[in-house]
């Protein structure tokens, strides 16, 4: 039920009809529908759990938190059922469609300023309250900044869709791994000591850069390749030529943002105070802006989904390359890609100088490009010499030690195929406040780790004597906040996957899919 409003959103698929696609993930598909008994329409994400090598809790618990959400600038679930082998998730219908449709419709050299400084604006405020409260989105990009038509800003994708196909190869499944490598912070490749939300951050920075050049950086790369330039190269930032255009509170934004050591990047709240924001104008704007003149959503996915069909023919031959299959991927707006560790090291084999060459993505700036981040200091793990001479042997030893690394971290996630477990995945708001036992006891068995957390952590700094100030008090209906330093799990959340619940499905040993989680719950 949308207690806000006082509405209820039946949980059964006869009430629904859908109408016509307006959005396509990963693993799911997105529809505009209208719930019949209320006469509104809505968004219904459907996701088929047939096909999908996920952890049934995981995705519970995604689920159930984007219905507790409860923040203007985050897209908060009415409800979630399975019909059949899918899961519906109904949420508002967000008619401006993504950030990134947007700019691939009509603005395919980005945004301009003022235009981006609202939309970052917007998207800060809904990390401040995830942060806050303990989350980590995980999954920050242009395709996941929704508009409505009057210009609303909501963060969307709580990782509902965080599974992983079954492509029925089982030796082709075992070590692959999905994720979202332009907008993943180098502390999340590496999975070595955890990761906490300053991992948003560097994703909002590398978001700000897509909104400004109309794609991330190094998007147009295969996956190793990025994830070796984000691990080696010092990173991508707006002091190129073709970012005369932008002032330099935005470059120092961005900047602030992508420094490697998290510790170095500043809070969500802290960021929300920068300067840069003054240039920010009312939601209205992107409505007189941005959205002024565009097709209606369902036609303009039709049309970029026709043209994606078009240049699949025509790259045909080309379409073995992983080059053109990681620029395929990107210009679908799917922020995944499936890839096996054994190719990964292939290609990394193959890659002598050109993918860690900081020259090859005129995202990086001069500065930059002489291993200097922005504190002045060399970017981790690089010397000022190793950034200048990307043909150095050692670097491909070190892209290999990383993929060495980031093989051991992964094999930590052992995955089951999912099985559909009808029932599970019902949940309404009115649901959740009717205390319906198992969800209810989920809620608060979260709730209290995450105090109990909260409390050490609190104790901790108070020893310590660290204060970021990140205290402010905020309403909301989540847990309490979490605190940065503190390892997250790949649910995104300060609990330990398999600790938390007897329902994960673990131990299907021939059978490790890792999931590079950037999706949260
Ligand atoms: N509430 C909504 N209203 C309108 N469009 C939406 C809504 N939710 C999602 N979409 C559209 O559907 C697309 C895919 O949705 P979503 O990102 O949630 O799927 P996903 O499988 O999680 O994708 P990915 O993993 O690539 O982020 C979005 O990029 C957006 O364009």
């Amino acid at each position: 039920m949308e207690l806000v409003s006082g509405k209820r959103f039946p949980l059964d698929a006869k009430d629904y009809k859908l109408y016509e696609e307006v959005g396509e993930g990963v693993s799911a598909t997105v529809y505009r529908a209208i719930c019949i008994p209320l006469n509104e329409i809505v968004a219904i994400k459907v996701l088929d759990l047939e096909k999908c090598n996920s952890d049934l809790d995981g995705i519970r618990r995604e689920v159930q938190t984007m219905i507790l959400i409860d923040h203007p600038n985050v897209v908060r679930a009415h409800c979630s059922f399975t019909t059949g082998h899918n899961l519906w998730v109904v949420m508002p219908y967000m008619d401006g469609g993504s950030c990134l449709h947007i700019m691939k419709s009509s603005y395919q050299d980005g945004l301009e300023e003022p235009v981006i400084a609202t939309l970052l604006r917007e998207v800060l405020k809904a990390l401040v309250y995830l942060h806050f409260h303990g989350h980590i989105h995980r999954d920050v990009k242009a395709g996941n900044i929704l508009i409505d038509s009057d210009g609303a800003v909501k963060l969307a994708d709580f990782g509902v869709s965080a599974c992983m196909f079954d492509t029925g190869d089982r030796q082709r499944s075992r070590n692959t791994f999905v994720g979202t490598p332009c907008w993943m912070a180098p502390e999340v490749m590496q999975q070595l000591h955890g990761y906490d939300f300053k991992a948003d951050i560097w994703s909002f920075g590398i978001t700000a850069l897509e909104l400004a050049h109309g794609h991330a950086p190094f998007s147009k790369y295969p996956p190793m390749k990025v994830l070796l330039m984000t691990l080696q190269n010092a990173p991508p930032g707006l002091d190129y030529e073709r970012d005369k255009r932008f002032s330099k509170s935005f470059k120092e934004l961005v900047a602030a943002c992508l420094v490697k050591d998290p510790k170095k990047r500043p809070t969500s709240e802290k960021l929300l105070k920068h300067h840069f924001f003054k240039n920010a104008r009312n939601t209205d704007y992107l409505a007189r802006t941005i959205l002024d003149g565009l097709p209606p959503l369902g036609e303009r996915f039709r049309i970029l989904k026709a043209k994606e069909a078009d240049l699949l023919v025509q790259n045909k031959a080309l379409y073995e390359d992983k080059d053109q299959l990681s620029q395929q991927e990107y210009m679908r707006g799917i922020s995944a890609w499936n890839f096996n560790l054994e190719d990964l090291k292939n290609q990394a084999a193959l890659i002598q100088d050109d993918a860690i060459s900081n020259s090859e993505d005129s995202s990086v700036s001069g500065k930059q490009r002489n291993g200097q981040d922005d504190a002045g200091t060399p970017p981790d793990g690089v010397s000022p010499d190793r950034a200048n001479h990307s043909n150095d042997a050692q670097q491909l030893e070190d892209g290999l030690n990383d993929i060495h690394d980031l093989e051991n971290s992964l094999a930590a996630f052992p995955m089951k195929p999912l099985q559909a477990l009808k029932g599970c995945f019902d949940v309404s708001e009115d649901y959740m406040d009717a205390g319906h036992p198992n969800w209810k006891n989920s809620a608060r068995s979260d709730s209290e780790h995450q105090s109990q957390q909260y409390a050490s952590a609190k104790a901790e700094d108070q020893e310590t004597g660290r204060d970021d100030g990140e205290s402010t008090c905020q309403s909301g209906s989540l847990p309490p906040p979490a605190i940065s330093g503190h390892k997250f799990f790949p649910s995104g959340s300060l609990v330990q996957d398999n600790v938390q619940s007897p329902k994960k499905f673990i131990g299907d040993g021939d059978r490790y899919a890792v999931l590079f989680m950037v999706q949260y719950i």
